[in-house]
């Protein structure tokens, strides 16, 4: 069972390790728990429905709750603190392409708004149900889920869309082969939602982005289907796949999608270093992205972030026994930014790319520490983001966000969003944590992921200020730097007024022509992406 106002299943837990809570009731002041709105509460105050019955849709409370918010900061505040005020009138849940043709001429017939809906697990506000008089529709995927065709002569699996990534990935694995796409949000997000946010999985490095997985597709738009043929490679004109990924829902629903796969790698280890300084790290990661080497991940924490890594993990003896050793080799743990480098393909060919990435990362003082942290790592992947869940019981909220720039200005913008989170916090006379790692490394730039913890306010209303002052401020600082609004998690309505600076007006122009050529009544997703 699914929490109602949280990450993931009911019966899984991620305590915060005792240390981990020390450290921040240091950094920010003991955590102020705020009181949850039961679910009782929540549903009475989804009114009726404006649509008639209809044998595809669900008009019941809990649906349209469940589908009326994601997982961004202003929907928990909402969903928490019972806050939420718009819920769709009916959840459509479609089981076949003809079926969603028949949802969208039902929405047709009665001048609705469309919110298609993948794993709800967007983080900038994508599925907010807009306030309308005209009723609103979300549109789940969730049984359409299907893996039609998998061609193994030319490595590529067609699925239906709703397809959540660990059925996806479970469904080729037992035939021997992987997509390898894995987002934290993995359990639950889709194969619809990653293609139209273009979303970026872990190991990116060795299997690609999403953008480069995705060969084709059927996407049905209010003005009709749109059929995008995989192709290996075309230079026949602009690609039309580039218009359905990052499309948002606005375009249409995408119902199937054709995916490049791979046989299982034979090896496929995540290994742990440690480097002296930030500059040292950069520098070796820097260097390994343009190695040609097969990895398939690398990410580097800064002092912050490994530090509250550490702490977090709760293994205590084994944190004094790392620092003691780097002590030994020279490393001062204050100063030391861990790194996790993933080693991926054939056993020959990933054991000497190995060999060269770790001489690499040695010529940078980089000390290897073996596999047990990648291990650790590795086991709690998708766990992680259940931590948001215990820190938010405990009076704390966590919350991220990331970008993308050119190497030239990594380590400044890195600084500068730390900057101007911490002042725009000291504005409430409250403190913050901030810590950052490199995730998505590449030999042109890096993006830059960072992760913040403050204290919950008295009331929702001022637990959202302060997430908009932050959100605010670090925004800016992207854009001041010339950096991608969003490396991974798309514009949704939260980065929405930064994407003119990033597409120009001849840009903008243009998107809003598509979106208005597919989608001239503005049904779909009205709202996010763009005006
Ligand atoms: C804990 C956590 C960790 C995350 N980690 C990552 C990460 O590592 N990398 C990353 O890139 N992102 C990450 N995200 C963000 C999020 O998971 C991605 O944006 C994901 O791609 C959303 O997929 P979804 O199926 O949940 O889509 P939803 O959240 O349901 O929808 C997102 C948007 O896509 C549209 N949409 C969904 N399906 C379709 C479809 N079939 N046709 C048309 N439109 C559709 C919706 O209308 C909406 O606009 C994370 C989120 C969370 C909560």
């Amino acid at each position: 069972m699914i929490r109602y106002n949280g990450w993931g299943d009911e019966s899984v837990t991620m305590e915060t390790a005792k240390k981990g809570l020390e450290m921040l009731k240091d950094v920010v002041g003991p955590g102020q728990p705020g009181e949850d709105c039961p679910l009782a509460k929540m549903l009475a105050k989804v009114g009726p429905s404006r649509l008639p019955e209809h044998s595809l849709l669900s008009r019941e409370p809990m649906d349209r709750y469940t589908h009326a918010h994601g997982q961004s900061l202003p929907d928990w505040i909402a969903m928490r603190g019972g806050t939420l005020e718009n819920f769709p009138d009916a959840v459509a849940y479609p089981t076949s392409s003809q079926e969603v043709e028949d949802v969208m001429e039902f929405a047709q017939d009665n001048d609705c708004l469309v919110i298609p809906y993948g794993g709800g697990t967007s983080v900038v506000g994508h599925l907010n149900v807009p306030k309308s008089n005209r009723p609103v529709l979300s549109l789940s995927l969730e049984r359409m889920t299907r893996l039609v065709d998998l061609d193994r002569y030319s490595s590529l699996a067609n699925f239906e869309a709703g397809v959540r990534g660990v059925d996806l990935e479970a469904q080729l694995r037992a035939l021997g082969y992987t997509l390898g796409h894995y987002p934290q949000s993995f359990e639950y997000s889709t194969l619809g939602g990653w293609v139209v946010t273009r979303s970026s999985g872990q190991q990116s490095m060795h299997f690609g982005r999403i953008d480069q997985l995705f060969l084709g597709g059927e996407m049905i738009t209010p003005r009709g289907t749109m059929k995008l043929p995989a192709l290996p490679a075309s230079a026949a004109g602009p690609d039309l796949r580039q218009l359905v990924l990052g499309s948002e829902g606005r375009m249409g629903v995408l119902t199937n999608a054709s995916v490049k796969v791979q046989p299982l790698p034979e090896m496929d280890q995540v290994y742990g270093m440690v480097f002296p300084t930030w500059n040292h790290g950069v520098d070796a990661v820097r260097e390994l992205a343009s190695a040609s080497l097969p990895l398939s991940m690398m990410r580097l924490s800064n002092p912050k972030e490994t530090k509250t890594n550490l702490a977090l993990s709760g293994h205590e003896t084994q944190t004094k026994l790392l620092n003691q050793y780097l002590s030994m080799r020279g490393i001062d743990p204050e100063k030391a930014c861990m790194a996790l480098v993933g080693v991926i393909g054939a056993k020959k060919v990933a054991r000497a790319g190995k060999s060269k990435a770790w001489s690499i990362a040695k010529k940078h003082r980089g000390v290897i520490i073996g596999k047990t942290m990648g291990e650790s790592w590795e086991k709690k992947r998708f766990l992680i983001p259940y931590l948001r869940n215990t820190l938010w019981e405990q009076g704390y909220v966590v919350d991220t966000l990331e970008t993308a720039v050119t190497w030239d200005k990594v380590t400044n913008l890195l600084q500068s969003i730390d900057g101007a989170v911490t002042e725009a916090m000291a504005g409430f006379d409250e403190k913050i944590h901030v810590f950052t790692h490199l995730s998505h490394i590449y030999p042109t730039g890096s993006s830059i992921y960072t992760s913040y913890v403050f204290r919950l306010g008295e009331n929702p209303a001022q637990t959202y200020e302060r997430f908009l002052a932050l959100k605010t401020a670090a925004s800016k600082e992207i854009v001041k730097a010339g950096g991608t609004i969003t490396h991974q998690h798309g514009v949704g309505v939260d980065h929405k007024a930064y994407l003119p600076a990033e597409k120009g007006p001849l840009g903008m122009e243009i998107l809003q022509d598509v979106v208005k050529l597919c989608d001239p009544d503005q049904r779909m997703n009205t709202g996010k992406l763009l005006d």
